[in-house]
């Protein structure tokens, strides 16, 4: 077993290193892909919990706070006089310490402090280090504590020491590194109170002999200042592409797509099966409660994005059409935020990865039941994205893989999409208006991707 780090420092003790931190951590936090709140400024930094992992590793969780009001989709500016508190969002941060920076990494460099009790030492991002990302493998390998983390293994599962590690480069919410290419570790940025469904789902969907999505093998999460998961390491699969890749590399050689989005469909239904058999189902999910919960959403997001306001009212009328629709599947777990980029494909086979949710959503309710249509909904959207990466545009090749999805999810899940006509068009509007919000905060420049299936939703209805 490896050394137990140091114990936790009381809360009293984190004022000094938050003094040396904190002035540091402001200039870089918002800068870092993960971090959520890019568009409104950060007003302080309170650190939660820090524990040194290692020598030369600190493990921080940390609060930012903003100004404004929480909305479902986010934060809007408080109305002035209210006296609500303000919001914040919790980060993971690993933070190495050394004497001086070290060349090879000044991508992960972060600052000196010039006061408290880190001054004059060099901070960097420490997951981009590869000495402590096998420290941290070694600290998986060998379940245990570190103050309040906790690290867990399945006791069945072999992992070998010495396994190279490698940051992954891509553009995501939060940070993984590849050991070996045998294993990839995601840590989570965003941290909050609870177990978070991308361990728990894929845990329950292994138990449930589901292949198609690969299953944690050791995690590791906090008990303070609430229990909460903080990062899954899972096989990785070697020869997998995303199905965002081979989206547009077939239709930059205008090779066809449909078999494959046929194929996906039926993995999609294999997977909702899997946990429909693995979670409770409720029955369908009252219909008014969803609308009433869509329309809210909506109303944020035109508040923040002001571009979406001349659609909303002809936007509401999908959601106040599902009242009236027939009674679509049960409600069941389901992925929560399916798109191309979350399936991958090795051999000739789909997989499904990232059980987290739209990261935006607050925990709890990305862990209540659904309706499977959202995530039918989700990956229609994403071949809509996908011939939009192309001019001119594909509506064509976006019409022939959404049918071929749905008609591969129906001969699997025993319902077709296709046929309930009110559910995925309230599914998909919400979808798109998520996007809106999502496409401002982070990529503004693809904002007109979800702007135009806006405008196709409110003025055609689908
Ligand atoms: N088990 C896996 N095998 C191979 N690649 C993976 C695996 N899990 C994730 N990846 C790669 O890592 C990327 C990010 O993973 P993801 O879970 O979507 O992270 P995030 O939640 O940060 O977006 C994926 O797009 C994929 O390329
Ligand atoms: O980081 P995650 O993969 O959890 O998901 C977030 O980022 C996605 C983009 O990286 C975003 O997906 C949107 O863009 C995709 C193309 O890059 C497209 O395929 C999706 O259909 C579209 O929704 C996703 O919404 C967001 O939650």
């Amino acid at each position: 077993m490896p050394k137990t780090a140091s114990p936790a420092p009381t809360v009293r003790s984190l004022a000094g290193p938050m003094a040396s931190l904190g002035p540091l951590l402001r200039a870089w936090l918002p800068h870092q892909r993960w971090f959520a709140g890019k568009d409104r400024p950060v007003t302080d930094l309170r650190l939660l919990s820090m524990t040194e992992l290692f020598p030369g590793c600190l493990h921080l969780l940390v609060h930012a706070e903003h100004a404004g009001v929480p909305t479902g989709h986010g934060t809007v500016p408080a109305p002035a006089g209210t006296s609500l508190p303000p919001p914040a969002d919790c980060y993971q941060l690993l933070l190495g310490v050394r004497q001086q920076p070290i060349p090879r990494l000044h991508r992960a460099f972060i600052g000196r402090p010039v006061e408290g009790p880190l001054a004059g030492l060099a901070i960097y991002d420490a997951l981009c280090d590869p000495r402590s990302a096998r420290l941290l493998l070694e600290r998986l390998r060998h379940p245990g504590t570190s103050g309040p983390l906790c690290f867990e293994a399945d006791p069945s599962v072999l992992i070998p020491g010495s396994l190279v590690p490698r940051l992954l480069d891509a553009e995501q919410s939060n940070s993984s590194i590849v050991y070996g290419d045998e294993f990839i570790l995601k840590v989570f940025r965003r941290v909050q109170p609870g177990v978070n469904p991308d361990l728990e789902v894929p845990w329950a969907l292994a138990r449930q002999d589901c292949a198609r999505v690969p299953a944690p093998v050791a995690w590791f999460r906090t008990t303070e200042p609430e229990p909460a998961t903080l990062g899954v390491l899972q096989p990785f699969l070697c020869d997998a592409a995303d199905g965002w890749t081979l989206a547009l590399r077939a239709l930059a050689t205008g090779d066809d797509f449909t078999a494959q989005a046929h194929q996906l469909g039926q993995a999609t239904a294999e997977v909702h099966l899997a946990l429909a058999g693995a979670f409770p189902t409720v029955g369908h999910r009252e219909v008014a409660r969803t609308a009433a919960a869509m329309t809210e959403r909506l109303e944020a997001a035109a508040h923040s994005v002001p571009a979406l306001r001349p659609y909303a009212t002809r936007l509401r009328t999908a959601f106040a059409a599902l009242a009236s629709c027939d009674a679509g599947p049960p409600a069941q777990r389901v992925h929560g935020d399916l798109h191309l980029g979350q399936v991958l494909r090795a051999g000739r086979e789909w997989f499904v990865i990232d059980f987290e949710g739209e990261p935006s959503r607050p925990l709890a309710e990305r862990r209540l039941p659904e309706s499977p249509v959202r995530d039918v909904a989700g990956m229609l959207r994403s071949f809509d994205y996908a011939a939009r990466q192309r001019r001119p545009w594909r509506p064509e090749w976006a019409r022939r893989c959404r049918e071929a999805y749905c008609a591969g999810y129906a001969s699997r899940a025993g319902w077709d999409p296709r046929k309930k006509h009110a559910l995925l068009r309230a599914y998909e509007t919400d979808r798109a208006v998520y996007e809106v919000l999502y496409e401002a905060r982070h990529r503004p420049d693809w904002l007109a991707v979800p702007m135009a299936a806006i405008e196709r939703l409110a003025v055609r209805g689908g």
